[in-house]
């Protein structure tokens, strides 16, 4: 009797030992985040700029300065306890529980109050009771990179960081943005979920993200998206920023992830001029 083709296949690398990364939506959402120390006003910033609502339980003379300000600035989003955290109670109504204490005593207390209130939690100092982690955060606008060591080297997260900040030219956010008025005027345009014109619009988003180079992308002011739209989605192609500003022909479109025939061409004629060479060559040898 034949294997199913499943058990004969190869097996894959593993995928497991990783954690989820995902973007957590926490617009308007309550987070209470416990203590008032340095990681707690990392954990302030991270959570506001998600547009939370946050909840703060601390003794007043704990606070670092950098909590001090947040709360005094984001009095509209943040409300202040100045007291301990003091039982089960608190936790309702949260969807997110943040602790970041000097006690692991209390710290481990309240992640098992949460588990058995099914409310996330994350305990700074206490990396096995999390349900997830922080990560080290590059932000651009709307584009967000989270650098995560799954718990082995926060350290190392932080450096990998400036590393991949080093790669990016600064322009990537605003492009991400413009890309997004176009979607949604594009949306607007040809609306509708799924089907072949969900189809048909996702291949075109896709081409003009693959073909416009990332600086072209800035450029995208609202009278070149009218444009492109027009001349573009409207005309079933993608124009490139110099055929729509009018400094190229608006013959030969490229398609996406195609390769230009004039590259495909390169190594033929290349290759015929060196084996036409090196016949000249040894026939001229010969010749001697
Ligand atoms: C598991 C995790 C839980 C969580 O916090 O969610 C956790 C846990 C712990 N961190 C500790 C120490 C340090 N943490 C940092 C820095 C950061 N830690 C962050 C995340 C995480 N830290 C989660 C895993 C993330 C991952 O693995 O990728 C970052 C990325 C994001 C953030 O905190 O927002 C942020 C850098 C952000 C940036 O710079 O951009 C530094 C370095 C520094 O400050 O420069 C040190 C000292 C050096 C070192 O230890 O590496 C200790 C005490 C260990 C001890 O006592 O020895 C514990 C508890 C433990 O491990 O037991
Ligand atoms: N995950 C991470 O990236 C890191 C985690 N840590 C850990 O994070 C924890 C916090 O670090 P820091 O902010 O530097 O400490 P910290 O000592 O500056 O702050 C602790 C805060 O907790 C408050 N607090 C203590 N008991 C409380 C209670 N019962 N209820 C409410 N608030 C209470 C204190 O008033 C203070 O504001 C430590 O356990 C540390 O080991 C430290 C560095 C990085």
């Amino acid at each position: 009797m034949s294997e199913p083709a499943c058990a004969r296949a190869t097996p894959s690398p593993a995928i497991s030992g990783g954690s989820l990364l995902i973007a957590w939506q926490l617009k308007d959402k309550n987070v209470l985040i416990v203590g008032g120390g340095e990681v707690a006003s990392q954990r302030i910033e991270s959570v506001l700029t998600a547009d939370a609502l946050i909840t703060i339980l601390s003794p007043a003379r704990g606070l670092h300065a950098r909590t001090k300000q947040l709360i005094d600035a984001h009095a509209a989003r943040i409300t202040y306890y100045d007291r301990r955290f003091s039982g089960p109670a608190e936790i309702h109504k949260m969807d997110m529980v943040l602790t970041a204490l000097d006690d692991v005593n209390i710290s481990r207390e309240i992640c098992e109050m949460c588990r058995k209130a099914k409310v996330p939690v994350n305990a700074a100092d206490i990396p096995d009771l999390c349900d997830f982690y922080f990560g080290a955060q590059i932000r651009d606008g709307p584009l967000q990179i989270m650098i995560s060591t799954n718990g082995n080297g926060p350290r190392m997260a932080a450096l990998m960081k400036k590393r991949i900040q080093s790669a990016l030219s600064g322009t990537e956010g605003g492009a991400i943005e413009k890309v997004g008025v176009l979607r949604t005027q594009l949306k607007e345009r040809a609306p509708g979920v799924g089907g072949p014109l969900g189809r048909k619009r996702m291949k075109w988003m896709s081409e003009v993200c693959n073909i416009w180079q990332v600086d072209e992308l800035t450029q995208l002011d609202e009278h070149t998206i009218i444009k492109l739209l027009d001349e573009g989605w409207e005309k079933d192609r993608v124009p490139t920023l110099d055929q729509l500003k009018g400094q190229q022909k608006w013959h030969g479109f490229r398609p996406s992830q195609s390769i230009p025939s004039s590259t495909l061409w390169l190594p033929v004629i290349g290759s015929f001029a060196l084996g036409a060479g090196c016949t000249a060559l040894v026939f001229l040898a010969r010749k001697k």
